[in-house]
């Protein structure tokens, strides 16, 4: 599991550590100097003679850039720090000098571009979790936004005039590789908004714990492969921010059958899904929940027929459930599936099964609803989802700030709400949230949110009495079926294209391989 931390319970943390005189920069610094020769020597084969420039802030980050550069000069690396504020750190900046590095203070951000794209390591010292609203403005914002656009000379200066590109570009081995120093500066460090230019990083080396931002989308997709520095920093363990479950977790959350299981104790779930219509989400979210393991599939819907013939472990027909899935390939104006699931939805209330409530169900939700009900809109049924209670949003405005709208749709409906995308959000009882990032791209394809669902619902039947105890955990069930989904994408096709069906024929596999790697 990896946990995260706001910028407050951090510095909470550190306090006490501080005012004992425990060295924590210098601790940062050294993890730092290492992560940076690593990357030097995958790039070069070797650490001495390698060009490491440093992007130094006005606070801490800058500093820990700057002893850092001081250790690495020490194994032989020549260390530039580009000074890009008045002051910088001055017991960092005394370190890099006294090892023989060198400071230039930029005060021209396209020669600060120019000097910083000759690296072979550019260390992002910028900001940290020090950072004000509003992001990278000033010297330091046009400097990255020139390596980080690829913009021309010009319009980093700003003044309309035209020179060489300075930019990193995409991709390329001459580019510098950039590790950034416990964030890539300028994100939203708290909430993982990006309103500014930032450094896409490959690798970011984050302190004491990671930060909520470094998991969240945008920010999340600029934060390249992440490594957490412990530093035994007094945090409260009980309350991270934002969780990530990792394989183990999600097995723990697995509902295995015992010896003395039968059917009925292991969960029945119901789907009401599918119509004329859209008869293919009927079929991949029922084959979801057949394949992910379950006492018994009940299908309710019109397009029973294909179901059965597709996959004859399900039953049809109206009966006792654990939980239910609502919604795939349904439209809110088809009066049958509406009563089907308006009539599920009493069971839901009054006996507390829980329930998955996806696409066109969304429209159907109650005004509120307990926790144990699951909403698994994508960006733009999650806009309209906040459209009709009042609040005029975009898919964009939902892609934009996502933890924002995810938590506002959990405060105003009650729900558990998972937002679909490459980033899967989660926000569930208490404000607990949960970020999985475990699917390829590939996955984004039609039909995939059916077998979510019908993942799901499977979980939720095999785990129906737990998540009623304990409503804490519906919100990691979903996030462990998330984690799942991305999985069974994987084991699909390592690296390539997906079908829905595909990834639902890969989940018997992908749960065998994830319960024993537990
Ligand atoms: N926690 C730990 O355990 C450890 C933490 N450590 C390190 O300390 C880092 C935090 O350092 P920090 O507190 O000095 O803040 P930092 O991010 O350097 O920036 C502060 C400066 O930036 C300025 N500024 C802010 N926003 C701005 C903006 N948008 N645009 C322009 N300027 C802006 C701000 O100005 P002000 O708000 O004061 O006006 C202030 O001058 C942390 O990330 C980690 O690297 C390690 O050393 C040891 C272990
Ligand atoms: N860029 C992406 N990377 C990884 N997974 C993605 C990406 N975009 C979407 N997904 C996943 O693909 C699935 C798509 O679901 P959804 O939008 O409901 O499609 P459909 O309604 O056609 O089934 C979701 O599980 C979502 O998390
Ligand atoms: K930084």
């Amino acid at each position: 599991m990896l946990q995260s931390w706001t910028s407050a319970q951090v510095r909470a943390a550190e306090e006490p550590l501080l005012a004992a005189g425990v060295p924590l920069m210098q601790h940062a610094a050294f993890a730092l100097a290492g992560v940076v020769a690593r990357v030097l020597r995958e790039r070069r084969g070797r650490v001495v003679g390698g060009q490491v420039v440093l992007l130094v802030g006005p606070g801490n980050n800058g500093g820990d850039a700057l002893h850092a550069g001081a250790f690495l000069r020490r194994r032989g690396v020549d260390v530039v720090a580009l000074a890009l504020a008045p002051r910088v750190h001055d017991e960092g900046r005394a370190a890099l000098l006294a090892a023989g590095g060198r400071v230039h203070e930029v005060t021209d951000a396209v020669d600060g571009a120019a000097r910083a794209g000759r690296a072979d390591v550019l260390v992002d010292g910028i900001l940290g979790i020090g950072t004000r609203d509003g992001g990278l403005t000033g010297l330091a914002g046009a400097l990255v936004a020139a390596l980080a656009g690829g913009a021309v000379e010009g319009d980093a200066r700003g003044d309309g005039s035209r020179g060489g590109v300075v930019g990193l570009g995409a991709h390329g081995a001459d580019r510098p590789a950039v590790v950034a120093v416990d964030t890539p500066s300028g994100i939203g460090v708290d909430d993982g908004t990006v309103s500014g230019p930032v450094l896409p990083a490959d690798v970011t080396v984050t302190f004491g714990g990671a930060k909520p931002g470094l998991l969240i989308p945008p920010a999340a997709h600029l934060v390249g492969r992440l490594e957490v520095i412990d530093l035994d920093l007094p945090l409260p363990d009980h309350h991270p921010a934002v969780v990530r479950l990792a394989d183990r977790d999600a097995a723990a959350l697995w509902p295995v059958p015992t010896r003395s299981a039968h059917k009925y104790s292991r969960g029945v779930v119901g789907v009401v899904a599918g119509a004329r219509r859209y008869p293919g989400a009927a079929v991949l979210a029922t084959s979801a929940a057949v394949l992910a393991g379950v006492g018994m599939v009940r299908y309710l819907g019109d397009v029973a027929d294909l179901v059965v013939a597709r996959r004859p472990e399900v039953v049809t027909g109206p009966g006792r459930v654990q939980a239910w899935v609502f919604g795939p390939g349904v439209s809110p104006d088809d009066a049958a599936q509406r009563r089907r699931i308006e009539h599920a939805f009493e069971g839901v209330l009054q006996r507390g099964e829980p329930a998955v409530v996806d696409a066109g169900a969304l429209e159907l939700l109650p005004p509120t609803v307990p926790t144990h009900v699951v909403l698994t809109p994508h960006a733009g049924e999650l806009a309209r989802l906040l459209t009709d209670r009042g609040h005029r949003l975009t898919r964009a405005d939902v892609e934009r700030e996502p933890l924002r709208w995810t938590r506002l749709a959990h405060e105003m409906t009650g729900a558990t709400v998972l937002l679909k995308g490459h980033v899967t959000l989660v926000v569930g009882a208490g404000g607990a949230v949960y970020a999985q990032a475990d699917a390829p791209p590939w996955l984004a394809t039609a039909g995939a949110g059916d077998v979510l669902a019908g993942l799901m619902g499977a979980m939720l039947a095999g785990r129906a009495d737990d998540v009623l105890d304990d409503p804490t955990l519906t919100a990691a069930v979903a996030a462990a079926a998330a984690l799942v989904h991305g999985r069974a994408a994987h084991t699909a096709n390592p690296d390539g294209p997906v079908t829905a069906r595909g990834v639902a024929l890969a989940l018997p596999e992908t749960i065998r391989t994830l319960l024993a790697s537990a």
